[in-house]
């Protein structure tokens, strides 16, 4: 019997559903993936924004991974909310050495304005876990913190994925472009060069939870032994369906929609196309 391929998901958690941990396992079960989780804060959220976040103790998080790896190697890994350096910490001494792709959402701001990651650890992360990954995924405001200047156009998003890999360290990197305008164009950067992936721009407010789950099909398919062209254009094409087919659920700034990439021509099966 073919092993299944499995990927490990460390971050937070979305009580609601569309963000988060959460949104990472169903991504996986969507890809075919087996899934884990770590859980590294509990966060009381809902698609209005965060309400309280509690952090678990970093020996607890040792302990949840120390379980995890203890008895299943998994084939990726991927980071999403990370709050804080003792965090950082913790994770990169458990992925150093390991030969696991390792994709690093790096989290800091809800798309509700709330705060995820503690304003000090913003930095740390470029010298603790980017030159691990494999691949990091900034949105436009992340990419600047990490890469120091402004990002407003492609051409800034190209130079901030090649300082990522070439001046940070990163296998690759993805610069999103949903918080620009136009076409949603989102920029590769690997060794191979540039690959650009996009899609028509959504008139939507229920994005929550976007880029978990990009990047969770991501990790998905990089568990599978694709290349990471492949991986990113995956991705792109599994979120630009999630964003279209609305699910009409929740009251704030909804979540997409997982099934999306199945109701190409059945628009009836759960989500309603946004024209
Ligand atoms: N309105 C939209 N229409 C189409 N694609 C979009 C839209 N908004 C975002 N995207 C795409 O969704 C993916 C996630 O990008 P985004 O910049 O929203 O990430 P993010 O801000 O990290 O998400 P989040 O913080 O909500 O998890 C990218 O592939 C981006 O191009
Ligand atoms: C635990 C957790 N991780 C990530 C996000 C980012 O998602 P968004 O920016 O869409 O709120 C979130 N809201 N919660």
């Amino acid at each position: 019997m073919s092993k299944v391929a499995s990927a490990l998901t460390i971050a937070g958690t979305d009580p609601t559903g569309g963000a988060g941990i959460q949104a990472d396992l169903k991504s996986f079960q969507e890809r075919e993936v087996y899934g884990m989780s770590v859980v590294t804060s509990v966060v009381a959220q809902n698609t209005f924004g965060v309400n309280g976040v509690h952090h678990l103790p970093v020996s607890f998080i040792e302990q949840q991974l120390h379980a995890v790896f203890q008895d299943i190697e998994p084939d990726a890994v991927k980071t999403g909310m990370i709050a804080t350096i003792e965090m950082m910490e913790l994770v990169a001494s458990v992925l150093k050495g390991k030969s696991t792709h390792y994709v690093i959402d790096p989290v800091m701001v809800a798309k509700s304005g709330d705060p995820l990651m503690e304003e000090s650890s913003r930095k740390v992360i470029r010298d603790t876990l980017v030159p691990l990954a494999s691949l990091v995924t900034p949105n436009v405001p992340e990419a600047e913190i990490l890469v120091d200047f402004e990002i407003s156009s492609t051409d800034d998003a190209k130079k901030a994925a090649r300082t990522i890999v070439e001046e940070l360290g990163a296998g690759a990197a993805v610069v999103k472009g949903g918080h620009l305008t136009g076409e949603a164009v989102d920029v590769l950067y690997d060794k191979s060069g540039y690959h650009y992936f996009k899609s028509e721009r959504t008139n939507t407010k229920h994005t929550h939870g976007t880029g978990c789950t990009f990047s969770a099909v991501i990790t998905a398919e990089l568990a599978k032994g694709k290349s990471m062209a492949d991986a990113v254009a995956t991705g792109k094409a599994f979120i630009t369906d999630a964003i279209k087919y609305t699910l009409g659920v929740g009251k704030g700034n909804g979540p997409t929609n997982h099934w999306g990439h199945r109701l190409q021509g059945l628009p009836n099966l759960g989500g309603e196309k946004v024209e």
